[in-house]
């Protein structure tokens, strides 16, 4: 069975830490990592090369690896290097996430780089997206699946509902491709995963909802002062 198929219908858990998160360690993301795979995860997200190569040393699961910067343009950019990609490409990741807008980066916009890195190495590239149009340039330059990411994370999405996942985006892109579309970025719920492979998404990326467990508490925290000020209020 292809890697591809392995992941079908499947919940992949984002296992990223940053910041001064007592788990932004190789050792604390592959503790997250092997604790998805004990809830049944079938695959594992990744960023950095080196909490990468450990979570593919401690867990015997496909892993997506990234490597994710900050521009001083408050944006975050997937990949972004050839350098990086060779890196991940030589720890032996399954499937290597590139930011696949057309923001530029080594002279070239996403899908004409994925176009090079399908050209120069021998990888599964997993292009995330925002729109539409990224989507459908990704898969014409050789993406191999498309994931919904970066919706609401681009200077030209950054003004849509972030307190759910983009469905409708999702529906677009399982309409308009033929590679597999997975569905990523704020799906916080179990009923939105369900949701989600119920409008044709190929499998389901989760993050924040299982290892970020700040952010879990501040959603607990925030609902209950919204109670709180009713009730005084
Ligand atoms: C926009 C961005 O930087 N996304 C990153 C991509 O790898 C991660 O920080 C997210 O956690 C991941 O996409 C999963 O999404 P969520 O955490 O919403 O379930």
């Amino acid at each position: 069975m292809s890697i591809m198929e392995q992941l079908k219908n499947g919940l992949i858990v984002s296992c990223q830490a940053e910041g001064d998160s007592p788990f932004n360690t190789t050792e604390g993301v592959s503790n997250f990592a092997e604790t998805a795979k004990m809830g049944g995860a079938i695959a594992i997200r990744s960023q950095g090369v080196e909490k990468t190569a450990a979570i593919i040393k401690r867990v015997d699961l496909p892993v997506v690896g990234l490597v994710k910067s900050s521009f001083d343009d408050g944006y975050v950019r997937i990949t972004g290097s050839f350098k990086d990609v060779e890196a991940l490409v030589e720890i032996g990741t399954h499937i290597i996430a590139i930011d696949g807008t057309f923001r530029e980066r080594e002279g070239m916009s996403g899908p004409e780089f994925i176009k090079e890195v399908k050209q120069r190495y021998n990888c599964i590239v997993m292009a995330d997206i925002a729109t539409v149009e990224e989507g459908e340039a990704c898969e014409a330059a050789g993406a191999d699946c498309l994931s919904t990411t970066l919706s609401g994370y681009t200077p030209n999405t950054k003004d849509k509902p972030k307190d759910g996942p983009d469905f409708e985006f999702l529906e677009q892109m399982v309409a308009s491709s033929k590679v597999p579309v997975f569905a990523e970025g704020r799906v916080n719920t179990p009923a939105d995963a369900a949701r989600m492979i119920e409008l044709g998404a190929w499998a389901v990326v989760v993050g924040s909802a299982i290892t970020r467990p700040h952010l879990i508490t501040e959603w607990y925290v925030e609902k209950i002062k919204e109670v709180t000020k009713t009730y005084i209020g």
